[in-house]
């Protein structure tokens, strides 16, 4: 949805700036195709920061994205620039939104894209176009904005700039000459960008005069601050001290500030239409002040929202542990800080008869699981352990019930299944040609359907596929990197539900079953979990003074047994002669070790049991880095 244009802007309100001179616009690319140094690069061109100054790729604020070098939450730029490219010398004002290029965050770029008029579509000369900047491209042509294509990194070597010029005017319909080739390392090409967003990018256009209506693209929370909500003014405009209005949630509280971010924030008198920038209402939680939501004041509401407001729903869960038990407050207290700032993240306390107290938490995807529990430990200093992720099923029952199912221990044991419906996904895959064989095979065995094939040039492809969720939130992505030694770039939608044969695969010690392995599977895989987890686990739980059986079983049928072979441990066995102190001290050391050990019925198994077994089943590091 683009700004209303029923009527063309009317006078700047004061302390406005004039919608006329105004460019709003987003930079898409795939992770590593550098928008982060163009930005920086446009940041130092028209003297936001200067070359002294420049902390390398200022956009990206918090350390894990500074690390990993991507872009997790939007941020919006202000700059001031001079162009000739009208009649004589103009001054803009350019608005650059940050938009994060990874599929989790699919929701905050469309919400990002809907702030802007135009796009820049940037692309690697080297690598040419990527699955997630294709969906990315296709949110934007929805959304109606200006595409301007750009190739990035002409100065390398291997750069194939007609090549992939082709290809992107092929995509978009534009005429190879059409598709504007820059450096973002050595800044060639970038000023002559900046005068074609002058150029191409429509100015905003908005009622002045209308009951103000602002989109709500990123909202982050600010120990000092509180929450700064960052906001797209479509219509009339937000002031200083105004009581404003969260559409969606019918919140009201007082702007406290509003201002710009260029590149730090300046304070303003008033945001008018076409301006983006930030509120401050002293509010201390995101969840008031949702990205998506439409602002109004409460003074002279609006009645429309604007586009569609949508929750983003999680789509996996894990349960996270503290490895020592005593740090469950801990663990609790940083994830409600963690919320204030990451209104996405959900997640309720649980108990595990294996791994003590924790959460169930949900993510919008591996990445932000990833994230989450990066951050957890990092910036909280907490030693976690995680669940095998799993992804959100409902199940029928015969006698009519539905039950939503987020983890393995609420599946249905009391009465008769119908059928369980498990979420697909529309995945799309994009690869040189040689490796179409073995991306096949990979969605196959994933359970996918084939949906098309299209050569985008004549040695790369575009893939296809309708895939369930829970077959690409363990290792797809993964497995699809090393069979394309790391070319293939992989997208997801979410594709609502379909029906699968699905079932639970308990395990148990000695009979009693261990809740942190049992796993929702398909049942023509169930034998081989069976199989994996239980000769892991007989490796890993040391031998007691009687025989363990491990097994896997469906309901009660087993599918896979080992057995730990008993022993007698004497640990005074090495005490020969009668030092008492000797032996007190043995027999301490012992007991310290036992409180590191987990009861399962009668077996004892050692927290690092439970860890190892878990870890290695973890989810693959994310995409990059
Ligand atoms: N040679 C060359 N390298 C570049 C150019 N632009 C970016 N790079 C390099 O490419 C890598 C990725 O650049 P970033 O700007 O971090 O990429 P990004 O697209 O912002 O990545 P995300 O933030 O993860 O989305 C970095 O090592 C950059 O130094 C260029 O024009 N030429």
């Amino acid at each position: 949805m683009s700004p209303t244009t029923a009527t063309a802007a009317s006078a700047p309100a004061p302390g406005a700036t004039d919608p006329s001179v105004i460019r709003n616009f987003c930079i898409i690319a795939h992770i590593d195709h550098g928008k982060s140094t163009l930005a920086d690069r446009m940041l130092q061109l028209t003297g936001v920061v200067d070359e002294r100054a420049a902390r390398a790729q200022y956009l990206d604020r918090m350390d894990i994205e500074r690390e990993r070098g991507i872009t997790i939450k939007s941020q919006a730029v202000r700059m001031p620039y001079a162009s000739d490219v009208g009649e004589g010398q103009q001054h803009y004002v350019l608005n650059m939104i940050d938009t994060p290029g990874h599929v989790d965050f699919t929701y905050e770029v469309s919400r990002s894209l809907q702030a802007c008029e135009g796009a820049i579509l940037l692309v690697d000369a080297a690598q040419g176009i990527e699955a997630q900047t294709l969906a990315n491209l296709y949110l934007a042509l929805e959304a109606d904005l200006q595409i301007i294509p750009v190739l990035n990194k002409i100065d390398l070597p291997s750069a194939q700039p007609e090549k992939f010029a082709e290809e992107l005017a092929g995509i978009i319909g534009c005429d190879p000459s059409d598709v504007l080739r820059v450096s973002a390392k050595t800044g060639l090409g970038v000023a002559e960008l900046l005068d074609e967003i002058v150029l191409q990018v429509p100015p905003p256009t908005g009622r002045a005069d209308a009951p103000a209506r602002a989109l709500i693209f990123d909202s982050v929370y600010d120990t000092y601050r509180g929450v700064v909500t960052y906001v797209r003014v479509i219509d009339g405009e937000l002031s200083h001290r105004e009581r404003v209005l969260m559409m969606s949630t019918k919140a009201s509280h007082e702007t406290l500030e509003v201002g710009v971010i260029s590149p730090e924030p300046v304070k303003t008198a008033a945001l008018g239409v076409g301006e983006v920038g930030y509120l401050i209402t002293g509010v201390k939680d995101v969840r008031q002040s949702r990205v998506g939501d439409t602002v109004t004041t409460v003074g002279k509401p609006a009645t429309e929202m604007l586009g569609g407001y949508r929750h983003p729903n999680p789509m996996v869960y894990a349960g996270l542990y503290p490895i020592d038990g005593a740090d469950f407050p801990e663990l609790r207290e940083a994830l409600d800080k963690l919320l204030l700032n990451d209104a996405a993240l959900t997640y309720e306390p649980e108990t595990s008869g294996a791994l003590g107290f924790g959460f169930r938490i949900g993510f919008l995807g591996l990445l932000h699981m990833e994230i989450v529990r990066e951050r957890l430990e990092r910036e909280f200093g907490l030693d976690l352990i995680s669940t095998a992720p799993n992804v959100v099923y409902r199940v029928r029952m015969e006698d009519g019930r539905e039950l939503t199912v987020t983890n393995p221990s609420e599946y249905p044991t009391d009465g008769k299944i119908a059928t369980v419906l498990e979420p697909v996904v529309k995945a799309t895959i994009l690869s040189p040609a040689e490796h179409i064989g073995t991306i096949l095979e990979l969605c196959q065995a994933r359970r996918g359907v084939q949906q098309g094939l299209d050569y985008l040039s004549e040695d790369r492809v575009e893939i296809r596929y309708t895939l369930p969720l829970a077959e690409i939130v363990f290792d797809f992505f993964d497995a699809l990197k090393s069979r394309t030694k790391g070319y293939a770039s992989l997208d997801y939608d979410a594709a609502g539900e379909e029906a699968a044969d699905l079932v639970k695969v308990d395990i148990l010690l000695q009979g009693e079953p261990v809740d942190a392995f049992s796993a929702i599977v398909h049942r023509d895989k169930a034998y081989a979990y069976g199989v994996m987890m239980a000769g892991k686990l007989k490796e890993l739980i040391p031998r007691q003074q009687f025989e363990v059986p491990i097994q896997a079983a469906i309901g009660a049928r087993v599918i896979a047994r080992e057995t730990i072979r008993a022993i007698r441990k004497d640990v005074l066995a090495k005490c020969y002669g009668g030092d008492i102190t000797r032996k007190r001290k043995l027999l301490e050391k012992q007991k310290e070790g036992k409180k590191r050990m987990k009861m399962v019925g009668r077996v004892e198994v050692p927290q690092e049991a439970f860890v190892a077994a878990l870890s290695t089943t973890e989810p693959p590091k994310a995409e990059k880095k």
